[in-house]
């Protein structure tokens, strides 16, 4: 909604301090789940849950556009479930994104100990969060929108993948967005479609000084999703009207009356039914208490993204035979599934201190700013320049491998370690000497990791989580670490410009326990921080990997589950090379082609419905 229709009172401001006050605080003491098991039915009871068209699993990023897509046509019934419950006033205030990983809407995964990264944190093990609400991941991720390069999508081509260039999936960007950007590539934004794309009002100081440094070291304020990618930028946010746009919000509301769609939430899917001929006809699911099973006339969809999608496939029988066998499950179909697991590490230890001092307001001014579409609190981390580079390992024109984020003051909170399970040694030697007022930080992302991590099941209960082994930085010849390594020297050279000397920016002495036996800021100790403070940027790919070869892949370039007949994947899973970009807006482009091939193999002389005037700008009103 517009928030320049609610009137700002006394009661509204209330309720809201009210609402943050107690969400921050459980978010800093409450206790994630372990596992799944709080769904599990006491009876083994099934109630049949009827017999739709099309059943999609996980109204996440991609799942809700599925849904919204494919209801399009009056004559299909589609059920879409999502484990989750809906989106609140508190996980829509895009500042709070950090504590929502402390509260019900974040699953709680972690990964295995690992032995390459993650080593300053709890067990050795890196925190996963993963959305458990309507609209998924997209309704607690930090909202930037970063497609990628054209690149990545010729490389998923040309992996055999027909269908997905980047002049093949360009149009579907554009087809969902709404974009109400300044200084964009027109013509590669869309300007009608349900997701709103906005820039974040008023801007801090560190990133205006960031932006001209960079201007200073030569290089280009751009377009990230237009024409050029290297270069630095404001960040594109999934915001509407400062508040967050999921895809809940986006493609989920402006539907909800069509009578030929049933959300189900709180609902767990168990298993998908697959039938002697290798068919998929159905999902078993738990909702509050009691096993369901729903038919499905023609397909079933699973988008429950690349942590549960292979976790749910390879419960019902598909996935590597000989780790499936190990659980003692029956293999259907033997596929490389939970394999490959790729994800963007980032370092997250890299701050400087300046002579800045940002304001603190109070909660009241800073509401009052949210309901008037600027201010602090609508972006998530304060976070609002970001910048792609290429370092000499990279050699590919226009093709960047480092992504910084760059997190000005004010957005250092208690809930980092929370949200990072940092230990607290390793918090009092880097946090503790934070000033959050006058830092600045860069997260330092990798954006084409060798690095190759699994997702297996621990057994055949599917109520146990699964295992999550990344091995960030694992890759034998360090091409990743290294990688990261030339993105520190980057931003250390960064700071010797007029622009941050003018701030006094320097790099802050924040030593990890472990690294003190190095001399700082060499070589040797960054490595060494790296090992320490690396955890993921939360864009896990590649476990349904998509390749018209079953050997290499689980699904074929229509997202057809090799071997299987009416399944399908469609979310994050199945990319399959990484992008140079953030995966929220790929994960929207694959809801949406998803769609349209839905579509192509179920309707007889469908044409893909991409409607040119879609894309036309509309209005143009910030
Ligand atoms: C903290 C954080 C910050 C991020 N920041 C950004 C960002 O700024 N920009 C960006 O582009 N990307 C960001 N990402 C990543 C991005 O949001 C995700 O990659 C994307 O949302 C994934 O979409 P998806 O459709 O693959 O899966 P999801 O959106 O995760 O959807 C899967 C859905 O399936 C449901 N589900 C799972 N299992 C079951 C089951 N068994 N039964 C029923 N339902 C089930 C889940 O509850 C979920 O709703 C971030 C992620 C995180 C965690």
């Amino acid at each position: 909604s517009d928030n320049s229709y609610i009137p700002i009172t006394q009661n509204l401001i209330r309720y809201y301090v009210e609402l943050i006050t107690r969400e921050m605080q459980r978010a800093l003491t409450s206790v994630l789940p372990t596992s799944a098991h709080f769904y599990e039915p006491e009876s083994p009871e099934i109630i049949d849950a009827g017999e739709y068209d099309f059943i999609i699993v996980g109204a996440g990023s991609a799942g809700a556009v599925i849904a919204n897509r494919l209801t399009e046509v009056e004559e299909w019934s589609v059920l879409l479930i999502e484990a989750g419950d809906l989106e609140t006033d508190f996980s829509d205030i895009p500042f709070m994104h950090i504590y929502l990983q402390g509260l019900e809407m974040n699953w709680g995964f972690n990964t295995t100990p690992q032995t390459t990264a993650c080593l300053g944190m709890w067990n050795r093990s890196c925190h996963y969060p993963r959305g458990r609400v309507l609209g998924g991941t997209s309704s607690i991720n930090g909202l930037a929108y970063v497609r990628g390069n054209p690149l990545d999508y010729d490389k998923w081509a040309a992996l055999g993948n027909t269908g997905w260039s980047y002049e093949e999936v360009l149009p579907y960007f554009k087809k969902s967005e709404n974009a109400r950007i300044q200084d964009a590539d027109e013509e590669y934004h869309g300007y009608g479609g349900y997701w709103f794309v906005e820039n974040h009002r008023p801007n801090n100081a560190h990133t205006a000084a960031y932006i001209q440094a960079n201007i200073e070291r030569g290089r280009r304020v751009v377009d990230y999703n237009g024409r050029e990618q290297l270069g630095v930028a404001e960040a594109q946010i999934n915001n509407q009207y400062g508040r967050r746009c999921s895809t809940a919000k986006a493609f989920l509301r402006p539907i909800q009356h069509r009578e030929n769609l049933e959300i189900w939430i709180n609902s767990y899917v168990t298993q998908i039914l697959i039938d002697r001929n290798k068919k998929a006809y159905g999902v078993r699911l738990a909702n509050r208490g009691q096993y369901f099973e729903a038919r499905a006339r023609r397909e079933v969809i699973v988008s429950a993204g690349s942590i549960q999608s292979p976790q749910l496939l390879m419960l019902s029988g598909v996935g590597p035979a000989d780790h499936l066998k190990s659980v003692q499950i029956p293999v259907v179909k033997d596929l490389p599934v939970g394999q490959n697991l790729k994800d963007h590490a980032t370092y997250f230890g890299l701050y400087f201190t300046s002579n800045y001092t940002e304001p603190v307001d109070t909660i009241e001014n800073y509401l009052r700013q949210y309901f008037n579409e600027y201010g602090p609190y609508t972006i998530a981390l304060n976070s609002q320049a970001l910048g792609f580079y290429q370092s000499h390992l990279e050699s590919t024109p226009g093709y960047p491998d480092i992504e910084f984020l760059v997190i000005p003051a004010n957005s250092s909170t208690p809930m980092i370690q929370r949200a990072l399970h940092v230990t607290d040694e390793v918090y009092d030697a880097v946090w503790g000497r934070v000033d959050p007022t006058t830092m600045m930080c860069i997260y330092i992302i990798v954006l084409h990791p060798k690095s190759v991590g699994t997702i297996t099941l621990k057994s055949n209960d599917p109520y146990e989580y699964p295992d999550i082994d990344p091995r960030y930085l694992s890759d034998p010849y360090d091409h990743d670490i290294e990688t990261m390594y030339q993105g520190i020297l980057l931003a250390l050279d960064l700071i010797d410009t007029n622009a941050y000397r003018a701030r006094n920016m320097s790099l802050l002495y924040a030593a990890p326990p472990d690294c003190r036996g190095f001399p700082f800021s060499s070589r040797a100790f960054w490595y060494c921080a790296m090992r320490q403070l690396t955890s993921n940027l939360y864009h896990p790919i590649s476990t349904c990997r998509m390749s018209p070869d079953p050997e290499e892949g689980v699904v074929d370039p229509r997202l057809r589950v090799h071997g299987i007949k009416n399944l399908r994947v469609a979310d994050c899973s199945i990319i399959p090379h990484p992008v140079s970009g953030h995966t929220n807006a790929p994960a929207v482009m694959i809801g949406e082609k998803a769609s349209d091939l839905i579509k192509e193999d179920n309707l007889p002389n469908y044409k893909s419905l991409i409607n040119e005037k879609l894309y036309k700008r509309h209005f143009y009103d910030i």
